[in-house]
């Protein structure tokens, strides 16, 4: 409840739209209630007493009534539309947000399909409980409280009989909407599998494909599916038992309604108009109680969306600005790291005890087996992480010590892997500096090997490349990535050699293309192959998280030791 109160707080912004709906529910609820009140007129006053007048004054009322009905229905479905569609936009404005400053450390833990869901499924799931549980909350409220009122002028004793019946129905939706609470988050978590599982088998199709694991992915999914499948039905189940239940409890206070109202008539107590004007609001209230309840089954399912929402956005946020943090002042590239150990998991060491120090402009290198530890340190330099142990200085400066911003700012980074963006070219290489002019964009491109091929795209730098246009090669990308970090024009720089995956001719136009990028900059480059490194400055040999050893190429061959070993392999592969 504490996190529903939380959702109201995204619905203040609108409140005085929110007042103005609530005042045509209740219009358009309370035209709804007059209309059984003109029956009794009908009855006791044109039937019994045959006046003309009367007719046509209830006549008119109808028409009116109808008309008023109208006019307030269009106004509550428009406002409290309005106000659901504002409150939805917010809170997946503010969950994109949260994710975005999330830490990588979160998003090694989520599958993407997960984090999709939280922001697709859990969010329209709050947003059918905002939009259709609020109208039928109040138009049902207060058809409910007007009923009550109406009848308790017309008969008091024939409306405590009646009331004596909601205590039970009120028990029974209890019961089923604590069950339902819980179903609601196994629907939604089944689904999130399902999603995740989806996301996860289209992006390795390459992979399952090529292991021939069509039938396995198969079977995975059927089994996720049918999970899904079953909690769905569970909740049918739950829900389909709640409506028959709540509709036969409301059906016997009618029949002990009908007897002593019908006594009364007889004893002359009561007018027949009155009774069966008494009677239709009685009917009338299974209504709402029955749509009540299925608001309240609906309302605890969204509960379980707005628990989940919540818990994400309260998810710590472990890499942020110190609130002292200053900016880094634009840096020379000298890059210092002190004894610093990390865990990505608490107890697993992924570097122990490592030191080095990067002279502006120099070229560092680190080579070392798979798993070694060389993604770790590129990753700590931009804090990515933050390290578990020792520190990471800047020109002096504790990373820590100063904004993420002025800090990435001044790192560029070329991935292995890159990463296009559904977009021009042109725009894909200004994401490394959002107010380039084309001409500067133009020339990082030239810079990086990348204009020629450009131009000759079918639309030059206005193709469209990344997941919905057209596939580049690896070299290609990788040369876009480049163009974007000579964009950046970064003093300090993070390669991570995607060269064994190109064949020799691209490998050279990329290996020119870094070799210019890296002109002047502090280049931190974790090499697979050692023959782009034997001009490096330092070389640090990395292994099981320690640096094993540090020299230049040719230092490193005469201690005969892991590089040289690491190198002869290469060496003889190459021969081969
Ligand atoms: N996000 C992560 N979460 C948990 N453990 C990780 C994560 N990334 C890497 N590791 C672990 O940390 C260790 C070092 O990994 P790292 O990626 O730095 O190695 P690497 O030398 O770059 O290897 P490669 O050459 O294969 O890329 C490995 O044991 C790896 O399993």
């Amino acid at each position: 409840m504490k996190n529903y109160k939380r959702l109201l707080a995204y619905i203040r912004p609108y409140l005085k739209r929110l007042g103005l709906a609530v005042i045509c529910i209740i219009m358009a609820a309370a035209a709804n209630l007059y209309l059984p009140w003109i029956i009794k007129d009908m009855i006791d006053k044109v039937l019994t007493d045959k006046d003309m007048m009367m007719l046509n004054l209830i006549s008119i009322g109808i028409v009116v009534v109808f008309l008023v009905r109208g006019i307030f229905y269009y106004g509550q479905s428009y406002l409290v539309s309005y106000i659901g569609q504002k409150v939805i936009i917010d809170v997946r404005e503010v969950m994109f947000r949260k994710f975005q400053r999330m830490p990588m450390a979160y998003f090694d833990k989520h599958q993407t399909g997960e984090t999709m869901s939280y922001i697709t499924n859990d969010v329209a799931a709050i947003q059918a409980a905002l939009v259709d549980n609020l109208i039928e909350m109040v138009t049902e409220g207060s058809i409910l409280i007007g009923s009550i009122v109406m009848m308790l002028m017309l008969d008091w004793k024939l409306t405590l009989l009646t009331l004596v019946v909601i205590p039970l129905v009120g028990q029974a939706m209890k019961i089923f909407g604590r069950k339902l609470k819980r179903n609601g988050t196994l629907i939604q978590e089944r689904m999130a599998d399902i999603t995740s599982l989806l996301q996860e088998s289209v992006s390795s199709i390459r992979v399952v494909k090529s292991f021939v694991r069509e039938n396995y992915e198969i079977d995975r999914f059927c089994r996720q599916n049918e999970l899904n499948f079953q909690a769905a039905m569970q909740n049918v189940r739950l829900t389909s038992l709640l409506t028959p239940t709540v509709e036969f409890l409301a059906a016997l206070s009618v029949t002990f309604i009908v007897w002593f109202g019908g006594y009364e008539v007889v004893n002359g107590v009561l007018t027949a108009g009155s009774l069966v004007a008494f009677l239709t609001y009685a009917v009338n209230l299974a209504n709402p109680v029955k749509r009540l309840s299925r608001v309240y089954g609906s309302l605890q399912r969204a509960m379980a969306a707005v628990d989940r929402v919540f818990h994400v956005l309260d998810l710590p946020e472990t890499i942020k600005d110190r609130p002292e943090a200053a900016a880094l002042p634009a840096t020379d590239g000298h890059v210092e790291l002190r004894h610093v150990s990390f865990e990505y998991k608490k107890g697993v060491p992924a570097l122990v005890d490592v030191s080095l120090e990067a002279k502006p402009g120099q070229m560092v290198a680190f080579v070392g087996p798979s798993g070694a530890g060389k993604s770790t340190i590129a990753n700590l330099i931009p804090r990515f992480y933050d390290v578990t142990e020792g520190a990471i200085l800047i020109d002096g400066h504790d990373i820590r010590d100063v904004t993420i911003a002025s800090l990435r700012g001044q790192i560029g980074i070329v991935p292995q892997e890159t990463m296009l963006f559904s977009a021009t070219v042109r725009e894909n290489i200004r994401y490394g500096r959002l107010d380039a002019t084309d001409e500067e964009v133009e020339a990082a491109a030239r810079a990086a090997n990348a204009d020629a091929f450009i131009r000759a795209l079918p639309q030059g730098y206005e193709t469209a490349v990344g997941e919905r246009g057209l596939n580049l090669s690896g070299g290609q990308r990788q040369r876009i990535s480049i163009a974007r970090a000579i964009l950046k024009n970064p003093r300090i720089l993070i390669l991570d050699e995607a060269t064994s995956a190109l064949d020799t001719e691209s490998e050279k136009i990329v290996q020119a293309a870094l070799d210019k990028l890296m002109e002047g900059r502090t280049s931190f480059v974790i090499a697979h192959r050692l023959s782009t490194i034997f001009d490096a400055d330092q070389i640090f040999v990395i292994d099981g998280g320690q640096v094993k050893e540090r020299g230049t190429h040719e230092e490193l061959l005469k201690k005969g030791g892991l590089y040289s070993y690491l190198y002869s392999i290469q060496f003889k592969n190459a021969q081969a």
